[in-house]
């Protein structure tokens, strides 16, 4: 967590323990509102207090001094080690008054974290509360010097909180946006264009900068030379349109951003980057598909029978004609996904004259599943002979038993599942106007699937509910009205 800066009340002096208890302890300094790179908050006393080249020096000393530098990220490990036993330790507050108590007792450096953490709690019945103290207080008749110490510590409590949460909630907003710009860039077919784009809308910016970094850093750090290289080159092209006065700009608050709550900002997302960080890392396996020629060498961890690969599966699941087709295509365009319709592959086979064509063909003539040995093996074929790790499985498991060979065969489950919901008779209406020449796309064929996929398919999707895999998508409404409930669902996964 980067030091935290409130404001004009946003850094006290702590002169003694901890904690606005004690409003001697705790009253605002304007001094202090610090610029250096601090993220988890740590330099404390040891930082030098003040001057730019007082504060050049003591980086320099500690490059030099290998010892000092040792003993600082001693300090610093400590330090890190006595807030991650003092944050689990501390039992989270219930009501607005154990809330008012839990905040006076807590350390400057550690006040962003509790904002964050308790930022559900810290609502308006809280506001409340805490401004009806401080009434009674205001409007006592006589006063005594502890009545004043209270008033004056939540006074100051008030203002931290107030600004603390805006601060959060513009933290929170700048995060997704950057959350969404590095997918973007990550993701993309062209990253030139991507890029150039993203500058004409200003979208480059150093949180998207920092972000990366720790990606690279994490590549290194995981061995993942292909991945941390590819996103160096990716570093220096986001870093060129950067121009220093836009850095200067941007972290002097003057783009959006004002004054002392811009500064507030500044270390809030630095230290928002950090958690982004890790999200985004966690879904490195997802972010490292795209592009694969460049990177999916770099996913070697197993996988996928045997092309030893980690592969990102999305079940697409839906009553005959609801839109899982449409929506794949959109999915493909827009995450780089591969799309492998079952009924597709099924139909193909019926083409190549293979020895199962006649029988499938029948099958599918009268609305039923094919069987599943013929149907695993199909689709593992195909997944084997791509070079992506993202695949769209549409259609498919269509029962219980597809999705038990799936499993069994292939050793693997789906990462997600989509399930189209749609009303029986806009999936007949859409079948029946499909006009693309299916032997299926018939009133009587559309009745006998509609029934297998109440009695077989449904059972599927059950299952993957019970298992949280289910998004399940309000299928009514134009392509692109529903896509855009598809969308959060993979940019979230691939910043996560
Ligand atoms: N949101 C929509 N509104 C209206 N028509 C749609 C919509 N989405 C798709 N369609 C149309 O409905 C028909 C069926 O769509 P699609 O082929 O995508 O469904 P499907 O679920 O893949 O069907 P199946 O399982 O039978 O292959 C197509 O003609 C398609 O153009
Ligand atoms: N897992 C599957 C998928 C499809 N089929 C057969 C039966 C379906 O009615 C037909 C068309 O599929 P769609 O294009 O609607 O997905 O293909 C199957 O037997 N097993």
């Amino acid at each position: 967590m980067a030091a935290l800066s409130i404001g004009s009340a946003s850094t006290f002096g702590r002169t003694g323990a901890r904690g606005i208890s004690s409003i001697s302890r705790w009253r605002p300094r304007n001094s202090c509102i610090r610029c250096v790179w601090d993220p988890e908050g740590l330099f404390g006393s040891k930082q030098p207090q003040t001057g730019h080249l007082a504060r050049i020096e003591f980086k320099r000393r500690l490059e030099k001094d290998a010892e000092a530098r040792e003993a600082f990220e001693n300090h610093v490990r400590e330090e890190q080690e006595r807030r991650r036993i003092l944050r689990q330790s501390r039992e989270l507050p219930e009501t607005p008054a154990e809330m008012i108590e839990y905040f006076l007792d807590t350390e400057a450096q550690e006040l962003e974290f509790e904002i964050a953490r308790l930022r559900p709690r810290l609502n308006q019945e809280f506001f409340s509360h805490l401004q009806i103290e401080l009434g009674q207080l205001k409007f006592a008749v006589s006063r005594t010097e502890a009545m004043e110490d209270r008033l004056a510590e939540l006074e100051t409590m008030q203002k931290v909180l107030l600004e603390g949460t805006e601060a959060h909630d513009k933290m929170q907003v700048d995060l997704i946006k950057v959350k969404e710009s590095l997918t973007k860039i990550l993701t993309s077919k062209d990253v030139k264009a991507t890029l150039l784009e993203m500058v004409e809308r200003n979208e480059l910016n150093r949180s998207l900068l920092a972000l990366l970094d720790e990606n690279i850093a994490n590549a290194h750090k995981t061995g993942q030379k292909r991945a941390a290289g590819f996103m160096e080159k990716v570093r220096v092209a986001v870093l060129s349109p950067i121009r220093p006065s836009d850095d200067e700009r941007i972290f002097s608050g003057g783009v959006g951003l004002i004054g002392e709550v811009a500064k507030t900002q500044k270390s809030a997302i630095q230290s928002t980057n950090r958690e982004m960080w890790r999200r985004v890392v966690s879904l490195y396996p997802l972010l490292s598909l795209s592009n694969s020629s460049v990177l999916h060498q770099m996913q070697a961890k197993g996988g996928i029978a045997s092309k030893g690969k980690t592969a990102f599966i999305t079940f697409v699941l839906g009553g005959p004609g609801s839109g899982k087709g449409t929506q794949c295509a959109k999915i493909v365009e827009t995450f780089g996904f591969t799309h492998l319709s079952a009924g597709d592959i099924l139909r193909r086979e019926i083409s190549s004259n293979s020895e199962n064509g006649a029988m499938i063909l029948d099958m599918i003539k009268e609305g039923k599943v094919v069987p599943s040995e013929v149907t695993v093996k199909l689709i593992q074929k195909e997944i084997e002979s791509i070079d992506n790790y993202k695949f769209l499985i549409d259609g498919f498991p269509r029962s219980e038993e597809n999705r038990i060979a799936f499993e069994r065969n292939i050793g693997m489950e789906p990462n997600i599942v989509l399930f189209f919901d749609c009303p029986e008779d806009e999936m007949v209406k859409r079948v029946l106007s499909r006009n693309e020449g299916r032997v299926d796309d018939n009133v009587d064929t559309i009745k006998k699937r509609l029934n297998v996929f109440a009695a077989l398919n449904l059972p599927v999707i059950k299952h993957y509910t019970e298992t949280g895999k289910v998004h399940k998508i309000n299928a009514v409404g134009s392509a692109d009205e529903i896509f855009e409930q598809i969308r959060p669902i993979f940019t979230e996964l691939m910043v996560k």
